[in-house]
């Protein structure tokens, strides 16, 4: 079965999100509450201990197949020289996660992640789009169910992209999202100077001209100006959260790719959190716009969800904390 068959599918699942289950929220809160330590002195730690608690559903969470998924796709914006680096590396970064050779190999693993690769149509791009829409519906909806074929039975799932030009595909999704001049949202990606830049910025304005009068909903945004590995991750966020499996969000285009749902919807987040704050300046205004608070901020901005990846073992330090610690009463401590 098609998870997204149309885009009356997709859209019913994005405005009938589920919630996190209050009630084991409550008891990870009160189990906080009673760990040996002054309350609140984990910091985020305890935040991130009682979000994974709601949205897996038991008062002690765990990640037994912490997942880690990177969509690949390619772009026909990269026509307009977008990019530091030709589209061909797209395919090749693929055989390169498949003999274990990128960064998310090394990270997925040092992290205790599996890693699936969803190489999305590779040999087709999408469409330029500041020529015509990036991609068809039909295209865009199949991309959105590969994403959530994807999700499996994570009990956590860290997302990420490969897709040469797709920093300009998500500098247009967020000013279609957002608003804000094309050159808030632009950055160098893969290593541009500011001429590069400048021309990225017309580029996207280019785009946003072209579309204006569709950009209306957040499957139109997503399909006008994403590209498959962008739908794909889009698809796993919404179809993860009916599945109320938590989910981290990697760099700017792994952000980039929710930005058209929260749009729509914006208790879309709800069960994301943000691994990191890339150094592609748009992703600190995009965190700003989607209220979400990066783990990390360590100056990267690769992609791959490899940010997203260091920062499960936070997420793992998180858990182990609230889970192996003892109580007051266990530990015979006098409590404040
Ligand atoms: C060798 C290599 C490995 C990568 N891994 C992720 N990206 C990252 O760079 C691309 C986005 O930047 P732009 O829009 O400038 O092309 C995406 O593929 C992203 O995942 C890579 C880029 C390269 C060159
Ligand atoms: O923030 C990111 O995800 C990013 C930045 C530059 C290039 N590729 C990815």
């Amino acid at each position: 079965m098609t998870a997204f068959a149309s885009i009356a599918a997709f859209e019913t699942a994005l405005a009938t999100l589920p919630q996190a289950d209050d009630q084991a929220r409550a008891a990870a809160t009160a189990r906080q509450g009673q760990l040996t330590k002054p309350p609140g002195s984990l910091g985020r730690l305890e935040d991130i201990a009682i979000f994974l608690a709601g949205w897996q559903g038991i008062e002690r969470p765990r990640i037994e197949r912490g997942r880690a998924v990177i969509f690949a796709g390619n772009h026909g914006v990269t026509a307009r020289g977008v990019s530091a680096f030709p589209a061909d590396v797209t395919v090749q970064m693929v055989a390169n996660f498949a003999a274990g050779g990128a960064a998310i190999n090394a990270l997925a693993a040092a992290a205790g992640l599996e890693l699936a690769v969803v190489p999305l149509d590779l040999d087709q791009p999408t469409a330029d789009f500041t020529a015509a829409p990036a991609m068809t519906v039909e295209e865009c909806l199949s991309a959105l169910s590969a994403g959530a074929e994807a999700v499996g039975d994570a009990d956590l799932l860290v997302l990420g992209e490969m897709g040469i030009g797709n920093s300009t595909a998500a500098a247009a999704l967020a000013a279609a999202s957002f608003g804000g001049e094309p050159a808030l949202w632009v950055g160098p990606g893969t290593g541009l100077d500011a001429r590069g830049v400048r021309r990225k910025a017309e580029v996207v304005t280019e785009g946003l001209a072209l579309h204006r009068e569709h950009l209306t909903s957040a499957f139109e945004i997503l399909r006008r100006l994403g590209g498959r590995e962008i739908a794909g991750m889009a698809g796993a966020v919404l179809a993860a959260r009916h599945r109320r499996i938590p989910v981290v969000l990697d760099g700017f285009i792994g952000t980039a790719a929710v930005a058209p749902l929260a749009s729509a919807n914006p208790a879309i987040v709800a069960h994301c959190l943000s691994g990191h704050c890339s150094a592609e300046p748009g992703h600190v205004l995009l965190l700003a716009r989607l209220g979400l608070e990066p783990i990390l901020s360590l100056n990267m901005r690769l992609g791959e969800a490899s940010g997203a990846a260091v920062a499960a073992q936070i997420i793992r330090a998180a858990i182990a904390a609230h889970n192996g610690m003892a109580t007051f009463a266990e530990a015979g401590i006098a409590g404040a």
